[in-house]
């Protein structure tokens, strides 16, 4: 495995808690520069293989590099090119925002402005509040903020935006496009399929500790999951069909109806629709030999 093309790779991931696998053999690139995004259900193992390459956890299995280093072995140095937004935030403090913020920058080679750092996440008024006294979305700003102020190479971000308002999404958004414009490499889970098609230049899809896919957001499910899908409303009830040839569809429909279709709706599907269906293909699917993995 050569350490420098990627900014992740990962062959043969596979943890285990006694009597679950939750990885359960999960290969990975990441590039220097990408926003690479983790899409799954509850329980799917993003959280986990995420902490694993952050170096929190231990792999019972596979070949891991994170910047080059295998986590297991990573030193402060290696740790400080790290950014990394946790799902739960950090313990209330007694600090202020700014405060905080200047306190963690001092743990850092070369931090950014904490001030910028603090307008980037909208928390400018915020600077003298007590970071106890900050709200959910608030909190979880300042949680980003404190990933981000370090400067780091490559920044891990666990469902960063649960409680954001629509705002605050787009704010954080724009972050993001800033310090990918920087070079950041970027490693997002999210449950925002919105989030994942407006930031990620890839996603990938686990279920159950398996990849199904690693895709663009546009090429996600292949061709054929594209097709258009044409629903209109008769007696019998709703009916959609799925179909390459969407007008012809329609204009099937409304020589039946001789004018208007009631309800009549044609869409692409999206990239929620895209995703819901590979879950449920997943699920569908028979389950691996018990054994399979070990
Ligand atoms: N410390 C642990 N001990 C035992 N089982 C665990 C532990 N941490 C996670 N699990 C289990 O491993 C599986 C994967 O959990 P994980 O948190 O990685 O999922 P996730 O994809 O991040 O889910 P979510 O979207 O809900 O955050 C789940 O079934 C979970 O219950």
């Amino acid at each position: 495995m050569t350490d420098n093309d990627f900014a992740v790779q990962v062959r043969g991931l596979v943890k285990r808690y006694p009597g679950k696998v939750a990885v359960a053999g999960v290969d990975l690139d990441i590039r220097p520069g990408e926003v690479f995004t983790l899409l799954g259900p509850n329980g799917a193992g993003k959280t986990t293989a995420v902490e694993i390459l952050e170096g929190f956890r231990r792999a019972d299995e596979g070949e891991i590099r994170v910047l080059g280093v295998d986590p297991a072995r990573g030193d402060r140095h290696w740790r400080a090119r790290l950014g990394i937004v946790a799902q739960s935030s950090r313990e209330e403090a007694e600090l202020s925002v700014a405060e905080l913020l200047h306190h963690f920058a001092g743990y850092y080679p070369s931090p950014r402005d904490p001030d910028e750092v603090i307008a980037a996440v909208g928390l400018e008024d915020k600077r003298r509040t007590r970071t106890r006294n900050l709200s959910g979305g608030q909190r979880r700003r300042l949680d980003v903020a404190l990933g981000v102020v370090g400067d780091p190479d490559l920044l891990f971000l666990d469902e960063p935006t649960t409680g954001f308002d629509p705002e605050a999404r787009r704010q954080f958004w724009t972050l993001i496009e800033n310090l990918r414009t920087q070079g950041t490499t970027i490693v997002l889970t999210t449950h925002y399929l919105d989030e994942a098609e407006y930031l990620a230049d890839r996603v990938g899809v686990i279920a159950d500790g398996r990849m199904l896919e690693v895709a663009t957001p546009g090429t996600l499910g292949g061709r054929g999951a594209r097709t258009a899908r044409v629903s209109w409303l008769d007696a019998d009830g709703a009916h959609e069909v799925r179909t390459d040839e969407p007008a012809a569809e329609v204009a099937r429909l409304m020589r039946r109806f001789g004018g208007e279709v009631p309800e009549l709706q044609v869409r692409r599907p999206s990239l929620e629709d895209i995703y819901l269906d590979l879950i449920g293909a997943a699920e569908a699917a028979p389950a691996p030999l018990e054994g399979a993995v070990r």
